[in-house]
């Protein structure tokens, strides 16, 4: 703090923006905003009234209901390659720092990750695929509207925590005043393992169970990565640690690590998709099956 009045005093020892793996963090996103401003966004009233929504309608029951439905995997059979192209103009609303389609976002992060970890591999296919659960919102999936596909997410059967942005519109979910599922530890007990919670419903555990489902050969910690990246509460607040069992801790460094490419590779700089499928083909092509069961 002190340093920001006297330049002199930036040294090497003091490491403003600049985190300790070398990664440096963007000012300001495409609309010159700081990141994940659920106050101030350009966005915010699409952005706010989509987790209004959210909040209001993602009880135990729906999560446990719709989750049960596309754990089937009958609504469609393609390719990842043809999943991606469903989304090349999905715009994500619950999003205060993005308006391009989805493509971009995966190409942006993939490119991004591949930039400072050129040799591995699964981390440029696992930012790839990431987000890839958001066809979701497509005919062949069903149509659920946004707020059942897209932003944050947070476990339910259990008290919503204080961090969730919007917190607020929680006070109309049934859930809130359920003694059921209203304490702390609701249905689950400490250290019970993040794989015996039940999430909030959308991208992330969908396209978790697509490429487990499948049979990916990505290793665990992709998967792990896919399936909590939008949990914001846990991996950047810290709420909810007593649900974590010993390899979810291992596996949290991960997603913080893909975090960063995730949310501060948003840009409006669109990248050439037909001079990158290539690359990404190959990883496709070394990680899963031709056409996936979805
Ligand atoms: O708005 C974004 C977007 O929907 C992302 O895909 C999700 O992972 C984030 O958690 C959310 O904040
Ligand atoms: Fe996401
Ligand atoms: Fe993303």
């Amino acid at each position: 703090m002190i340093a920001v009045e006297n330049q002199a005093l930036v040294s090497e020892n003091a490491i403003p923006k600049e985190a300790s793996d070398g990664f440096t963090v963007p000012e300001s996103n495409a609309f010159g905003q700081s990141f994940r401003d659920y106050e101030a966004s350009v966005r915010l009233s699409i952005v706010e009234n989509t987790y209004r929504l959210n909040h209001i309608n993602q009880t135990y029951d729906f999560v446990k209901r719709t989750r049960e439905e596309y754990a089937k995997l009958n609504k469609a059979e393609m390719s990842i390659w043809e999943a991606i192209e469903l989304l090349d103009s999905f715009v994500d609303e619950s999003d205060p720092d993005l308006d391009e389609p989805q493509i971009q976002h995966l190409l942006q992060s993939a490119e991004a990750i591949r930039k400072d970890y050129p040799n591995e591999d699964w981390l440029h296919l696992t930012a790839l695929i990431h987000d890839l659960g958001k066809v979701l919102f497509h005919s062949k999936f069903g149509s659920l509207p946004q707020w059942a596909v897209t932003g944050d997410t947070h476990p339910v059967g259990c008290a919503f925590d204080e961090s969730i942005v919007y917190h607020k519109y929680f006070k109309e979910n049934p859930d809130h005043n359920n003694p059921a599922y209203n304490t702390k530890l609701g249905i689950y007990s400490e250290g019970c393992g993040l794989e015996n919670v039940l999430m909030s419903w959308g991208h992330d555990d969908y396209m978790y169970m697509v490429a487990k489902a499948n049979g990916t050969t990505l290793p665990p910690a992709a998967l792990f990565a896919i399936r909590y990246h939008s949990f914001y509460p846990l991996h950047k607040e810290g709420a909810y640690q007593y649900l974590m069992n010993e390899e979810d801790r291992e596996n949290l460094k991960w997603v913080q690590t893909f975090n960063k490419y995730d949310l501060y590779s948003k840009s409006n700089v669109r990248i050439d998709v037909e001079k990158v499928k290539p690359y990404y083909e190959s990883l496709i092509k070394k990680y899963f099956p031709e056409k996936l069961r979805w």
